[in-house]
């Protein structure tokens, strides 16, 4: 099986071309495997490259857990540059169908036919408690209180058509090099709180003006990755409905910044960013 490996600032999945051959027969499984970064190839998860009836193309992401997540907001950018530069879609607007619907893509290509950035419309954000989903209250619950193993976190939930919760914190919380790393500590608890019936990815946020913000995220079904897409848009939001930040932002994340705006003109949360091929290389079967 031919693969390309890609990265959206270090958020890395293995892309597979399913538009002229079947797709993997146990894709979950696959998706386990492959992302293993001591007997695989080492990824955040798999990706296939599906054809569509309603779009150019259709992506379906697996987490390394092997689950199905909805979208992939960094993934779904390094779709659009594999499907570009391979020559499946030769445009620079680009539908994808994903499973929270058909969304937009918009590709920066250079002076040298180089893809630059991508810009995605990621729709409009999901604020009602019952399709996030969560059994907080609120609409959307904002810095609600959840406690896990003793200590309470003030949650704020959005969904990008996959669950988020955003949790603002002092800078100490966000330190990698610490002993006993905060992010994955209470991520992995938070990840699986009752209050989230789908599991959750979780952001710890810490903001810096009203159009920037530094975050790490645990990713539900993936652990501790470098940058998360929807996850940002999702903190867009939670900023705007908190009052902590304005709607057009600038994450940065350990792999890197996105560009985010949550326009007022349409509701919807546009997301820019790079898109990096890696490698390819072959699977056996
Ligand atoms: N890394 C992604 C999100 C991937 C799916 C997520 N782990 C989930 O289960 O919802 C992104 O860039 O959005």
């Amino acid at each position: 099986m031919r693969f390309v490996k890609m990265h959206g600032l270090g958020n890395d999945y293995i892309y597979v071309d399913c538009t002229h051959s079947p797709p993997p027969s146990k894709p979950e499984e696959l998706s386990r495997r492959i992302s293993d970064r001591h007997f695989g190839v080492g990824s955040d998860g798999l990706i296939l490259i599906c054809p569509s009836e309603r779009a150019d193309v259709r992506m379906r992401i697996f987490n390394a857990d092997g689950s199905e997540a909805e979208m992939c907001g960094n993934g779904i950018r390094c779709l659009a540059k594999y499907v570009y530069d391979h020559g499946l879609v030769r445009k620079r607007s680009l539908r994808v169908e994903t499973g929270r619907g058909v969304l937009e893509v918009e590709l920066e290509v250079g002076a040298e036919g180089r893809v630059e950035r991508v810009t995605v419309n990621m729709g409009p954000p999901i604020l009602r408690a019952e399709e996030i989903p969560t059994t907080l209250a609120g609409e959307p619950p904002r810095e609600a209180p959840v406690t896990v193993a003793g200590r309470t976190f003030a949650v704020t939930a959005v969904s990008m058509g996959n669950p988020h919760a955003v949790i603002y914190v002092e800078p100490e919380f966000l330190k990698s090099d610490s002993p006993g790393d905060a992010v994955a500590e209470w991520g992995s608890r938070l990840e699986v709180a009752p209050e989230f019936p789908r599991r959750v990815n979780v952001h710890f946020v810490q903001v810096q003006s009203p159009h920037e913000v530094t975050m790490r995220t645990w990713e539900r079904g993936s652990g501790l990755t470098l940058a998360c897409g929807t996850g940002a848009c999702a903190v867009c939001v939670a900023g705007v409905v908190t009052g902590r930040t304005q709607r057009r932002l600038r994450a940065h994340l350990p792999g890197g910044d996105l560009d985010l705006h949550w326009s007022e003109a349409d509701n919807c949360v546009y997301m820019t960013g790079p898109a990096v091929e890696v490698f390819e290389g072959v699977w056996p079967d």
